[in-house]
C-alpha cells in the first residue's frame, strides 16, 4: 500500500507548485480561495504546502497565501507531495522535476506544451512506471477542454482532423491587423502585457507553440506518437498587411491555423498523418474565421460524431489555471478513489507525411507584363503541375514614371498537393513575363 493509499480519510492531499508566473499565480489564488469546494469536489482537502520559485525575497503580497511557503528549493519540495504542478515551463529543470516529483509518487499535471512536445513518451513512461498520473489539459488551448475530450470521450470514436486556432498572441496580433490596421510590434507588446505570450514570444510570433500543441493533439487524435520535430511549422512574421488586405478582398481573413489529418487513399487504407502549422485565409463565414483577440478554437472532425467545435480563451493567467486546477481534481480524485487516467496510446504508430503531400489550395499574387499571351503562359505553369485554377483576377496598374502598362494577378487554385503548389509557385517565379511573385499564402476551411 502507498502512503498515499494508507492515509486516513480526511487528511490532506498535499500539493506542490513549481513556478509562481502568470499561470502559478492564479493556481496559487485559486487553490486557496477555492480550498472549501476543492475538498467537497475531491473528497479529501488539498493542502499546497510550497511554491518554487526561481528568486526568494520578492514581493508577492498580493498573493493570498501564506509567505512562508515560497521556496527556492524546488527539488526538496517534489518528493513531499501528492500532487506537483508544473507551470515553470521550457525542458529543463522542468524535466527533471517532474520525473524526481513522479519517482517519489507524485501525480503531475503540467501547462508545459514545450516539454509534452519534446518528451511526452518519456514523461508517460515514467508515470506508467510509477503508478501514477500525467495530466495537462492546459498545455492545449488554456482553459479551454479538448485534450480530455479527444483523450476520453473520442476514446470510441476515430479522429479524422483537428483544424485548430491555438495560439493566442498570434491570433490577437493578427486580429489587431485585421481590424485596426495595427502593426506587428505594437500588437505582440500588447499580447505580451496580457499576460498571453510566451516568455520569449518568438515561440509564438514564429509558430513554435502552436507547432507543440499540434504535436500533442495529433498524439492523442491519431494514437500516434508526434513530437514538435514532426511538424511542418511557419510563423506570422512574415504576414504583411497586404496579405491581410488581400485576405479580406476575399471575404477571408488571416489566421494562424494548426491542421492535423489523416489521410488515406482511394482505397481508404491509412497512407498517414499530416501536422502542420501556418498561416493561412480562411472564410470570415468559416467557424475559426470569427475567433477574435486572443481566442482559441478547435475544430475536431470525427468519423461517428462528425464535428464538434471547442471556443474559448485559449491563454491568460486565470483561464489556464481553470484548466490546471481541473486536472488537479481529476488526479486527486483518482488518488482517493485507488485509480489512475488513462496513460500514452501510441498504438496506431501512422508515419508522418512530408508537407508535400498535404492538399491545401494556394493564393497567389503576381505582378506581370500586361501583353498578349502572358495569360496563357501563366495557366501553363499552373497546368505543367496538374494545378487546376479556381479563379483569376487582374487589376491593370500603370507605372508612374514611365507610363507603361503592368498587370496583377490573383490566382487561387483548386485544392492540390503542397509540393505542386509550392512547384507551380517557383515556375512562375521563373517566367520572364512574370516581374515579381508578391505573396503566396494557402487558403484552407472552404
Ligand atoms: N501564460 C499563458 O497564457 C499560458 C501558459 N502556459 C504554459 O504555462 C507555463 C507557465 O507559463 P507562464 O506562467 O505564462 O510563464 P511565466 O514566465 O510567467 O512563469 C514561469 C515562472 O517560473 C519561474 N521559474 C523559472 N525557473 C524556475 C525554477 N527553477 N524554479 C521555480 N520557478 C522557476 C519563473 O521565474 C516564472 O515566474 C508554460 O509552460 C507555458 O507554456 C500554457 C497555457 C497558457
Ligand atoms: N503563449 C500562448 C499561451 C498559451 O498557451 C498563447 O499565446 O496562446
Ligand atoms: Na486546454
Amino acid at each position: 500500500m502507498s502512503e498515499v493509499e494508507g492515509k486516513a480519510a480526511g487528511e490532506p492531499l498535499k500539493v506542490a507548485l513549481l513556478g509562481c508566473g502568470v499561470v502559478g499565480s492564479s493556481v496559487a489564488r485559486m487553490l486557496t480561495q477555492q480550498a472549501g469546494d476543492l475538498t467537497a469536489r475531491v473528497g479529501r482537502p488539498l493542502e499546497l504546502i510550497g511554491i518554487a520559485v526561481r528568486r526568494a525575497g520578492r514581493d508577492r503580497s498580493d498573493l493570498p497565501v501564506d509567505p512562508s511557503l515560497f521556496t527556492t528549493d524546488a527539488d526538496s519540495l517534489v518528493t513531499k507531495a501528492d500532487i506537483v504542478i508544473e507551470v515553470i515551463g521550457g525542458i529543463e529543470p522542468a524535466r527533471s522535476l517532474i520525473l524526481k516529483a513522479m519517482e517519489h509518487g507524485a501525480s503531475v499535471v503540467s501547462a508545459n506544451k514545450a516539454l509534452l512536445a519534446e518528451d511526452g513518451p518519456n514523461l508517460y513512461a515514467a508515470a506508467d512506471r510509477c503508478g501514477v498520473d500525467l495530466y495537462y489539459e492546459a498545455a492545449v488551448a488554456g482553459a479551454i477542454p479538448i485534450l480530455r475530450p479527444i483523450r476520453e470521450s473520442l476514446a470510441g470514436d476515430e479522429v479524422r482532423k483537428v483544424l485548430g486556432i491555438v495560439n493566442g498572441t498570434t491570433n490577437y496580433v493578427l486580429d489587431k491587423m485585421d481590424t485596426t490596421g495595427q502593426g506587428f510590434a505594437e500588437a505582440v507588446e500588447q499580447a505580451q502585457a496580457l499576460g498571453y505570450a510566451e516568455a520569449d514570444p518568438t515561440a509564438d510570433v514564429e509558430g513554435f507553440d502552436a507547432a507543440a500543441k499540434a504535436a500533442i493533439l495529433a498524439s492523442l487524435a491519431f494514437h500516434t506518437r508526434v513530437s514538435s520535430d514532426d511538424v511542418h511549422r511557419e510563423g506570422i512574421t512574415e504576414v504583411t498587411a497586404a496579405d491581410v488586405q488581400a485576405a479580406k478582398e476575399m471575404d477571408c481573413v488571416v489566421k494562424l491555423l494548426a491542421i492535423c489529418e489523416r489521410t488515406r487513399d482511394e482505397q481508404g487504407h491509412d497512407l498517414g498523418i499530416s501536422v502542420r502549422v501556418y498561416p493561412a485565409m480562411i472564410p470570415r463565414s468559416h467557424p475559426l474565421g470569427s475567433v477574435r483577440d486572443a481566442y482559441n478554437a478547435v475544430f475536431v472532425e470525427a468519423a461517428a460524431a462528425g464535428e464538434l467545435m471547442f471556443y474559448g480563451k485559449g491563454a491568460g493567467g486565470d483561464p489556464t489555471a481553470s484548466a490546471v486546477l481541473g486536472d488537479v481534481v481529476a488526479v486527486a480524485r483518482h488518488r482517493v478513489g485507488g485509480a489512475k487516467g488513462p496513460g500514452e496510446s501510441a498504438y496506431a504508430d501512422l508515419p508522418v507525411l512530408d508537407i508535400g503531400r498535404a492538399l491545401t489550395r494556394y493564393h497567389i499574387s503576381l505582378d506581370v507584363a500586361d501583353r498578349p499571351g502572358v495569360l496563357a503562359q501563366v495557366a501553363t505553369a499552373f497546368a505543367e503541375h496538374g494545378v487546376s485554377i479556381e479563379t483569376v483576377r487582374q487589376q491593370i496598374v500603370r507605372d508612374d514614371e514611365t507610363g507603361a502598362a503592368r498587370a496583377n494577378l490573383i490566382v487561387v487554385t483548386h485544392m492540390a498537393p503542397d509540393s505542386a503548389l509550392s512547384a507551380t509557385v517557383d515556375a512562375l517565379a521563373d517566367l520572364p513575363t512574370v516581374d515579381e511573385v508578391t505573396s503566396v499564402m494557402r487558403v484552407e476551411g472552404s
